[in-house]
């Protein structure tokens, strides 16, 4: 017998309801009532999907319309002091105001959940927050819902440790664990409540667990379980990402049960845990793939469970490795893939039912011979026959690319004089980090072009002509150093993926990235070939039209690999040398076409970086390496810029050093400029653009601001090394937004020139 579940669901809704739900809120088209509905309804139609494939236990909470970081702390009455809103009063408006800002208040910090490409919201840690007079009612009202339908649930909630651990300290508390007493507190009042609605199964999830905790915190988890005990409610105890550590203090903790991600452990380390777990506890294998989109394996996967299953019997839960919130949500709205690939595919209904399968043959309830089983197995094998992922081509290119070595000619300081020389640039050279906004009309001629409802050459000029609009707009503005707005652009990785081998697209195969942005990563299933230039015309044509340096815009390697769903027959190292000859082929023509700088952004550079310690430098050495491929010897006039977002540098600077990138553009001016410090300890050579507005945010900067942000980037880093500009593309603003905050931008940085030169 075995008991099945699933982490969590992906929640934007088959055709991302939620997003064009809360967009017409916060466009006051839709009142809080209006975006309940909708909220209600897709919690149901996920219910109902794991409720029609006979999923044991029912997942509920998993559910949320921005963040499930800031939900549980909505939850708790644990929201950032600063807002100064009364936590019971919590409304819709305000729980976006935290995300987004608002007028008195930059929103909360946003960084990546572990290391996935999903952005949760940073906890505010002060020394007065409370964790008292939550808005209990938004996880109990969904639980009474779920309870009127279904028999079976279990409730998921972010752990304590969890929570605290993601947290950012704030004012003068020295340590986050001065909170303990007070989050235990809070957690044990919502525990309680919980189990008044009759609830006795909670899935606790506590993803910290994979990482190595300092002694303090496995002390405060033996505290955190003990007092949670005496609630007397079952605690399944959730781990994912990465393998499972601290095996000795699990072990001890009075749990119900324990969820170990398998996809990222393997059963022989994992056999030393389970040797100490006794088989009167839950253990829950995750054994479908959350984070991929691959079908599984079946007879593989029941193979390695049949011997857990005679030990654990009953307690052996089958489950996900983690929430399918990193994945589509199914793959039957595809109508384009290709079909022989398609058969190789599974999003999260069709992963439901491969764990439907498994237990059910545990349970004895099917065969092997089943006819699904069977029909998994054929699919299995014939992805391994295939030759659509192989390339001759690609083989031979990657051999002679082996060898070198990949730098730059001569060193940054000569470079830095030539290209500054060459190119005219002031100091403080402004500059912008790519996209302008997407408004519905590109989008629509986008779409109209990609449905075959307007020729070519049509397409062709309008595009050209908003480029003519954007250049001519940043020649008013007086930027420096241009972009051409990437209007052709859907998307920074699919764009070019569309026009390389071995990528296959969805057409709905969204993934929430934040908020209610989502994206929609290609499926890398083959070798990576690059028939023909991409971005050679658009590049020619923008330079064309101003005598300022336009930059060549290209997606690095890294980010390429990182945001799209990578082969499983192959290691992910291969797969982005491939993509690194491509870029580099791409380079190669934009310079011989004109272009000067150049700019490969790898906003997924940091995001690649292994949970575990030991396997980083292993990472990060080739991450360098393909940025070097892709554009390492290349001569010295040409100005190479990248441009990474979101990323705290700390350790890794030592390798975007090495990447030797001649100016980096990066985020942080929602952290008020901290980061640079890092730059300054670590006497990063090269020149950088520190970000000195948020583009996350409605908000537009005011002059007096970005002054006083640009004078505490020269306190720190030598004032000929910094460049201007905002810390994102613009594609999420609006066009007034966009041209008032960029006016404040260039009037702000001829001040500073003004008073430095003075
Ligand atoms: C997430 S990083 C985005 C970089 C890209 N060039 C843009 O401006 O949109
Ligand atoms: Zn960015």
């Amino acid at each position: 017998m075995s008991i099945s579940h699933i982490i969590g669901m992906p929640r934007i809704g088959e055709n991302r309801e939620i997003k064009f739900a809360i967009e017409s809120f916060w466009n006051k088209k839709y009142n809080e009532n209006d975006l309940k509905y909708i909220f209600n309804k897709i919690c149901l139609k996920n219910w109902n999907l794991q409720s029609y494939y006979n999923i044991s236990y029912i997942t509920v909470g998993d559910f949320c319309l921005y963040d499930h970081v800031l939900n549980m702390l909505t939850i708790l009455g644990a929201i950032p002091t600063r807002f100064n809103f009364n936590t019971k009063n919590i409304n819709y408006k305000k729980y976006f105001q935290m995300a987004r800002g608002n007028k008195n208040n930059k929103p909360m910090e946003m960084t990546k959940w572990f290391n996935t490409n999903y952005h949760y919201l940073v906890p505010e840690w002060t020394k007065n927050i409370k964790f008292k007079n939550g808005k209990y009612n938004w996880l109990l009202n969904n639980i009474r819902k779920a309870k009127s339908i279904y028999k079976n649930i279990k409730v998921t909630i972010i752990g304590p440790l969890t929570l605290l651990y993601l947290g950012k300290k704030k004012g003068n508390l020295k340590n986050k664990l001065f909170l303990l007493k007070k989050i235990i507190n809070g957690y044990k009042i919502l525990l309680l409540k919980i189990k008044k609605e009759g609830i006795n199964i909670i899935q606790i999830e506590e993803p910290i667990l994979t990482l190595k905790l300092k002694k303090e915190w496995l002390i405060a988890f033996k505290k955190v379980y003990k007092e949670f005990k005496k609630i007397n409610i079952n605690i399944l105890l959730v781990t994912y990402f990465e393998e499972l550590k601290n095996y000795n203090l699990i072990k001890k903790l009075p749990i119900y049960g324990i969820h170990i991600d398998i996809i990222n452990n393997n059963f022989k380390n994992i056999g030393k845990f389970l040797n100490i777990w006794s088989n009167k506890k839950i253990i829950s294998i995750g054994i479908i793939n959350g984070r991929n989109i691959w079908k599984t394996n079946i007879i593989k996967k029941i193979l390695k469970l049949k011997k857990l299953s005679i030990k654990y019997k009953n307690n052996l839960w089958i489950s996900s490795s983690c929430s399918f919130l990193h994945i589509p949500l199914n793959l039957k709205n595809e109508f384009l893939i290709d079909n022989e690939i398609k058969k190789w595919l599974s999003f999260a209904k069709q992963k439901i039912k491969e764990i439907k399968y498994i237990s059910d043959f545990l349970k004895n309830n099917i065969k092997l011979s089943n006819k699904y089983i069977y029909k998994n197995l054929i699919s299995i094998n014939n992805k391994k026959k295939s030759f659509k992922n192989k390339n001759k081509l690609v083989e031979k290119e990657f051999k002679i690319i082996k060898k070198k070595k990949y730098n730059r000619f001569s060193s940054f300081k000569n470079r830095k004089k030539k290209q500054f020389k060459k190119y005219n640039l002031p100091i403080f050279p402004t500059t912008l980090i790519g996209s302008f906004p997407q408004t519905k009309e590109i989008r629509n001629l986008r779409f109209l072009f990609k449905n075959k409802k307007i020729n070519y050459l049509n397409y062709l000029n309008k595009i050209r002509n908003e480029i003519k609009l954007n250049i001519n707009l940043q020649e008013k503005l007086n930027l420096d150093v241009l972009v051409h707005g990437e209007p052709e652009r859907n998307d920074m990785v699919e764009y070019f993926g569309e026009q390389l081998w071995g990528f296959e697209f969805t057409s709905n195969g969204w993934v929430q990235s934040y908020g209610t942005r989502c994206v929609k990563p290609p499926i890398i299933y083959g070798d990576i070939y690059r028939p023909n230039s991409i971005t050679k015309n658009i590049s020619k044509f923008s330079q064309s039209l101003t005598l300022k340096p336009v930059k060549g815009m290209l997606t690095g390697p890294i980010t390429m690999i990182k945001w799209s769903f990578t082969r499983n027959d192959q290691k992910i190292k291969y797969t982005a040398i491939q993509m690194s000859i491509a870029l580099k082929k791409e380079v190669y023509d934009l310079k011989k076409n004109g272009i000067k700088i150049i700019q490969i952004d790898e906003p997924a550079f940091k995001e690649g970086l292994p949970i575990k310690k030991r396997e980083r430098k292993k990472y990060l050495k080739i991450a360098v390496k393909c940025f070097k491929i892709s554009c390492g010897n290349i001569e010295d006039e040409i100005q190479i810029h990248t441009h990474m977002c979101y990323s705290k540098f700390n350790n890794i600077l030592k390798y975007i050093s090495k990447m030797n990138a001649d100016v980096i553009t990066i985020e942080t001016s929602r952290s008020n400029m901290n980061i640079l410090n890092n730059f300054k300890k670590f006497k990063y050579s090269n020149d950088i653009g520190p970000g000195i507005y948020d583009i996350h945010s409605p908000k537009i900067p005011n002059i007096i601001d970005i002054v006083k942000l640009i004078k505490k980037t020269y306190k720190v880093i030598n004032y000929k090394k910094i460049w201007i500009n905002p810390d994102c593309g613009l594609k999420t603003r609006n066009w007034k937004e966009t041209i008032e905050s960029l006016k404040n931008m260039v009037i702000a940085c001829k001040i500073i020139r003004k008073n430095l030169l003075k």
